[in-house]
């Protein structure tokens, strides 16, 4: 086990590039189960949750190989394997297994999923979506086991919009006979990539991206070459890093579109962003950053996958900020941490209340997710002295070369191994 050591106070400089998108990773690999040949994704970023989905690809048969961020998946011997424990339960999105092998073997038993603890993450619009498609489906012991005789297209409006349940029914539906018609859809620009991956191995979608997708079922889909699109969640914790911290910081391989809610509320706190085609460039040194609310919405809103960084970066403004998480309801497992550090932030229902500007200390912290992580690592780049970070399991599953690509920008940040005590510390805090 190990810790992420980082010494605060560096003002950042140069370029960071972008890695390809983890939500968009984790669908298109459990995709590929749905071609009858090889399927190749390039720009994989390089995190657990990646490899996790290789290895279980591979306990179902598939033949797979990922070399320099390119994935090549030979899902021709393939089987219906179960998997309702061991690496199902160590991401989120495992449960587009369930989708992927339904669609393919009409059949399919997967574990209840893992993946960031923000408040319940039920899937019953996952569910809802598979059975309105035919499948017959029961919950034992903590898997899900789905069946069918056939899949037939339906009209499925979800009751919430859900990233997640829309791709999953996509997932199934692309394999179906007859039109799928998904009303209230997410629009996430990981939909749309998922989306053009299945249209490039023969699916035929149309209107990803908006809040209706249409799908007619085909017969079978073959392999087929895709390029995944950059990791917004990835840019924007660079970026909300850059703010804080940076004298002038390119983000490079990015699509400045997909961040616009971020960039206008940088914009709004005084921040100098200049943007082009995949590049945004933030200008540092202003001497006081207004106060901003934000409040989490579904895409093109402010992703709640930002919330946790953006509020370590506003311990900086002056004033009172106020941030509201309608995504879920238990995203602030972080603030605890940063009160440790010397944050003056307190939590009413589903917002947090952040009063600055205040000076971060450094100080010994767990992640207690991925995105708390995120917050836990730019507060430890903008405080005074040594932060210690533990839960690096959370953080890897979402950040490719985190301390290579932070170094690269002048951060000083490096890991070391826990020792015993620690480790026994940990265990039982
Ligand atoms: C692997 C992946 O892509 N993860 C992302 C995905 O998660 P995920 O797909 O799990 O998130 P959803 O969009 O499904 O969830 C949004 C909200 O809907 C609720 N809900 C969802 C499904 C369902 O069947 N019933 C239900 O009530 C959830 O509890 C949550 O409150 O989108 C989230 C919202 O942008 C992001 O934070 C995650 O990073
Ligand atoms: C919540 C997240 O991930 P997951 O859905 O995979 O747990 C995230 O990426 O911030």
């Amino acid at each position: 086990m190990e810790k992420l050591k980082v010494a605060g106070g560096d003002l950042l400089k140069g370029t960071v590039s972008i890695s390809g998108a983890k939500n968009s990773a984790v669908a298109l690999i459990p995709a590929t189960i749905l071609a009858e040949s090889p399927v190749t994704i390039e720009g994989l970023p390089n995190i657990s949750d990646v490899n996790i989905l290789g290895d279980l690809l591979e306990e179902i048969g598939g033949k797979v190989e990922l070399k320099n961020n390119e994935m090549v998946v030979d899902p021709s011997s393939m089987i219906s394997m179960p998997l309702p424990n061991g690496k199902v339960k160590k991401l989120r999105a495992s449960y587009y297994l369930m989708g992927a092998m339904l669609g393919r073997f009409k059949k399919a038993v997967i574990g209840l999923p893992g993946g960031c603890h923000l408040g319940p993450r039920p899937i019953d619009q996952h569910i809802k979506g598979f059975e309105a498609l035919g499948a017959q489906i029961t919950n034992e012991q903590g898997a899900i086991y789905l069946r069918a005789d056939e899949l037939k297209g339906a009209r499925i409006y979800l009751d919430v919009v859900s990233v997640g349940a829309t791709i999953n029914i996509m997932l199934a539906a692309v394999l179906a006979k007859g039109r799928t018609i998904i009303e209230n859809a997410a629009k996430e620009p990981e939909i749309i990539d998922v989306a053009t991956l299945l249209t490039s191995m023969g699916a035929k979608i149309k209107g990803a991206g908006t809040d209706v997708i249409r799908i007619d079922g085909v017969e079978k889909l073959h392999g087929c070459r895709h390029s995944i699109i950059p990791d917004r969640i990835e840019a924007g914790t660079y970026m909300i890093i850059g703010a804080a911290m940076g004298k002038e910081v390119m983000i490079d391989n990015v699509i400045p579109l997909h961040l616009e809610s971020l960039i206008a509320k940088l914009r709004e706190m005084g921040m100098h962003i200049e943007t082009s085609n995949d590049q945004i460039l933030i200008v540092g040194g202003q001497k006081e950053l207004k106060a901003v609310d934000i409040k989490t919405l579904v895409y093109p809103g402010f992703p709640t996958d930002l919330q946790q960084p953006f509020t370590s970066f506003l311990t900086r403004a002056t004033g009172t900020s106020v941030v509201t998480d309608t995504i879920y309801s238990a995203r602030f497992k972080h603030i605890d941490e940063l009160r440790r550090m010397g944050a003056s932030i307190k939590v009413e229902g589903r917002s947090a209340i952040v009063s600055g500007p205040t000076k971060l200390q450094g100080a010994k912290v767990k992640a207690s997710d991925l995105r708390a992580g995120a917050a836990l690592v730019c507060a430890g780049l903008m405080a005074d002295g040594i932060t210690e970070i533990t839960g690096l399991e959370h953080i890897d599953r979402g950040y490719s070369q985190l301390e290579e690509k932070l170094t690269g920008l002048g951060a000083t940040i490096w890991r070391e191994k826990l020792t015993e005590k620690e480790i026994e510390q940990l265990q039982n805090s």
